[in-house]
């Protein structure tokens, strides 16, 4: 009887989460939590083709799309992006996107995630 094999994602969902929370936290105007609508945006949907937000990411989370933490910090990259691409730079979103990539790209470094694959081992 094979045995169907199942990936146990519950490790990287959980670090997920972690990662997920100590940048939702950064957020604290609230500017990411939410998608960016149009009457908040003028021609945004039309400007912004892959939208995302924290309350995506949480549910791509849960829904184990991701495979890896690097797929998770590509979404979380792609949400600050899109605050740099739509608003100005002397604005106060485009500001908190730079911070939050910052944050986030210290968080999730090439280095800090190759070692802790290492101590996986
Ligand atoms: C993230 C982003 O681009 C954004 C969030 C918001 C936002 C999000 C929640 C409450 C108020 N504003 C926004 N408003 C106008 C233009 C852009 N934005």
């Amino acid at each position: 009887q094979p045995t169907i094999a199942v990936e146990d994602n519950s490790n990287l969902i959980a670090c997920l989460e972690y990662i997920y929370r100590i940048l939702s936290r950064k957020d604290k105007e609230g500017f990411f939590q939410f998608p960016v609508t149009d009457q908040l945006a003028p021609g945004y949907s039309q400007i912004i083709r892959r939208p995302m937000d924290f309350s995506t990411l949480k549910k791509k989370i849960h829904q184990e799309d991701y495979q890896t933490i690097m797929d998770f910090r590509l979404d979380f990259e792609l949400m600050c992006q899109n605050a740099m691409t739509y608003n100005r730079p002397e604005t106060i979103y485009f500001q908190a996107a730079k911070k939050l990539l910052t944050v986030g790209t210290k968080l999730m470094s090439k280095d800090k995630l190759l070692s802790f694959r290492r101590s996986l081992e």
